[in-house]
C-alpha cells in the first residue's frame, strides 16, 4: 500500500488508524490501521500499512513519536462536496418551501437575493454559510452568489478567509418580469462577468476559483448564453446552472426556446455543456439528453432534498449513473433547506428506495454507493478529481475526522463495531457533532478559533 509518488515538499503531519474512501473500482475501500503522512503543501505524501511505521519515519523523515493515532470508533473520510448551493439563499433555508418552482423563485428567492447589493448584509449572510458548511463537513462548495459583482466577490473572500475550497458564481440573468429590479441588461451582465472574473484571478486564492452561471435558460436571453458560453470557453472556466427540474419550468423553456429540440439543446447549442459544466436537478431529462450530457461530459447535481421540498420531481440516479453520466450531491440551499451533504446522502437514499417502492424492478442505491457520489463523485462532477475525492497519493488532503461515538453526540454504541458499520451508522445517524476535525489541503480548518456562527 506504500506509495511515495506524487509527494512534494516534506512530511508535516501523519495519522494513524481507519482510513475510509472511494476508488474507481470499488464504492468503498477500508484502511484498517493505515499511515497517511501529509505534506508541507497539504498534499498526501504517502499511504502505508501502521506496522511498518518505522521503515516510513526513515523514508520520509519524520519521527514516529509524533504519529497521531486514531481513537477507537474514530475514522477518516474525505471531505464532503457540495456541488450546488446558493450561498446567497442561506438567510431563509428551512423555510418558504410551499410553493413550486417558478412561483417560489418570484416569491421568496429573487426578492432576497437584490439584497446582496448590500455588502453588509452579503458579508452576514455569506460568513455564515461557509462557516456552517464548513461545520458540516462540506470542504468544496460549488456557490451561487447573485447577479452583484462586488459581494460575489466578497463571498469567494470568506470561504478563502475560512479555507473551505470553492466554485464561486455571480449569477447572470438578463430576464425577468416578475421582480424587474433584479435583473441585468445583456451588456451589464457580460461587462460584470468579465470584472468578477479578472477580479477574483487576481486574488490569486489557491482554493476559490470563478464558475460561469447563467441562472438558468427561462432567466436568460440567446444572447446572453451565447456571450456566457463563449466566456468560459475563452477562459478555459468551469460553468453551472440549472435544468429540467420541474415541468413548468420544462413548458416554459418550449415556449422561450421554440428552435430548440430539448432544454440539454439549449445550452449545448450555447457551447454551455463542457467537461467542466455542473447542472443541477435534472429530474426530467430524457435518455437521449443523457447520452448528450455523457458525450459532452457535462456532470449533473442531484439535489434530493430541494426537488422532494419544491415538489419538482425524482431524479433517476441509477438511470444517471447508467448513462456513465458524472453525478455528484447538492444541498441546493434553500430550495434545500438542509446546508449538510450528510442530508443530501440521506435523500439520495430515500428517493432511490421510493422509485423501487414504484417499481420493484428499480436497483435502488446502497449506502456504499451514496457516500460515493458524497466525495469521490463530486470531484468528479466539478472536474477536481486530480485534486480532491479519496486518498490517493498527491491529491490535496481533505479530510474529515469522524467520532462516531463522539461525546455528548447522536450516536450509540452498544459494542466495538467494524469500519463499514461505524460508517454507515454516522450517514445515517451522524452530524456535526461527529466530525470532530475537518481539514482542506491539510489545513485543519475546523475546530477554528472563529468558527462559531454569528
Ligand atoms: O432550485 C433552484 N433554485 C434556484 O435558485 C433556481 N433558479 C433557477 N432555477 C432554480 N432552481
Ligand atoms: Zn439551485
Amino acid at each position: 500500500m506504500a506509495n511515495s509518488e506524487g509527494s512534494r515538499g516534506p512530511v508535516a503531519q501523519v495519522f494513524r488508524g481507519t482510513f475510509i474512501h472511494s476508488t474507481a473500482q470499488t464504492a468503498l475501500q477500508v484502511l484498517e490501521d493505515a499511515l497517511l503522512g501529509v505534506d508541507t503543501a497539504g498534499k498526501i505524501a504517502f499511504i502505508g500499512k501502521g506496522e511498518t511505521v518505522l521503515e516510513l519515519s526513515q523514508k520520509f523523515g519524520f519521527n514516529p513519536s509524533e504519529v497521531i493515532k486514531l481513537a477507537q470508533h474514530e475514522f477518516f473520510m474525505p471531505g464532503m462536496i457540495d456541488t450546488h448551493i446558493h450561498a446567497s439563499q442561506y438567510s431563509y433555508a428551512g423555510t418558504a418551501l410551499d410553493m413550486p418552482l417558478l412561483q417560489w423563485l418570484s416569491t421568496y428567492t429573487f426578492p432576497v437575493e437584490s439584497h446582496f447589493k448590500d455588502l453588509e448584509f452579503a458579508r452576514k449572510v455569506y460568513t455564515q454559510v461557509v462557516k456552517r458548511t464548513l461545520r458540516n463537513g462540506t470542504t468544496t462548495a460549488c456557490y451561487f452568489a447573485t447577479i452583484h459583482t462586488d459581494s460575489s466577490l466578497l463571498l469567494g473572500q470568506i470561504a478563502n478567509d475560512f479555507g473551505q475550497r470553492a466554485l464561486v458564481g455571480k449569477v447572470c440573468m438578463d430576464r425577468n418580469d416578475s421582480v424587474e429590479h433584479y435583473r441585468e441588461t445583456v451588456q451589464e451582465s457580460v461587462d460584470e462577468t468579465h470584472r468578477f472574473i479578472k477580479e477574483l484571478l487576481n486574488k490569486k486564492y489557491p482554493l476559490v476559483k470563478p464558475v460561469v452561471t447563467p441562472r438558468f435558460a427561462p432567466s436568460c436571453t440567446e444572447a446572453l448564453l451565447k456571450q456566457l458560453g463563449t466566456i468560459a470557453k475563452n477562459n478555459n472556466l468551469h460553468i453551472q446552472s440549472h435544468i429540467s427540474e420541474n415541468l413548468d419550468e420544462l413548458k416554459l423553456v418550449k415556449e422561450l426556446f421554440p428552435d430548440s429540440e430539448t432544454y440539454t439543446d439549449v445550452y449545448h447549442k450555447f457551447n454551455l455543456l463542457t467537461d467542466k459544466t455542473i447542472m443541477a436537478h435534472g429530474c426530467h431529462l430524457s435518455d437521449k439528453e443523457l447520452t448528450v450530457f455523457r458525450e459532452t461530459g457535462t456532470s449533473l447535481s442531484h439535489c434530493p432534498n430541494s426537488n422532494i421540498s419544491l415538489c419538482s420531481g425524482i431524479l433517476d440516479a441509477r438511470n444517471v449513473l447508467n448513462h456513465k453520466v458524472k453525478l455528484g450531491l447538492g444541498t441546493d440551499v434553500a430550495g434545500g433547506y438542509s446546508s449538510s451533504i450528510l442530508d443530501a446522502v440521506r435523500r439520495t437514499l430515500d428517493a432511490s428506495k421510493v422509485l423501487t417502492i414504484q417499481n420493484p424492478e428499480h436497483k435502488n442505491l446502497t449506502f456504499e454507493e451514496v457516500f460515493r457520489l458524497a466525495t469521490l463523485g463530486g470531484s468528479q462532477a466539478l472536474s477536481l478529481d486530480d485534486k480532491i475525492g479519496n486518498f490517493e497519493v498527491g491529491k490535496d488532503f481533505d479530510a474529515l475526522r469522524i467520532n462516531v461515538a463522539a461525546r455528548g453526540g447522536p450516536i450509540d454504541l452498544v459494542q466495538c463495531e467494524a469500519p463499514k458499520i461505524l460508517l454507515e451508522k454516522f450517514l445515517n445517524l451522524g452530524d456535526d457533532r461527529n466530525i470532530v476535525e475537518v481539514f482542506v489541503a491539510g489545513r485543519k480548518v475546523v475546530p477554528c478559533a472563529d468558527l462559531t456562527v454569528e
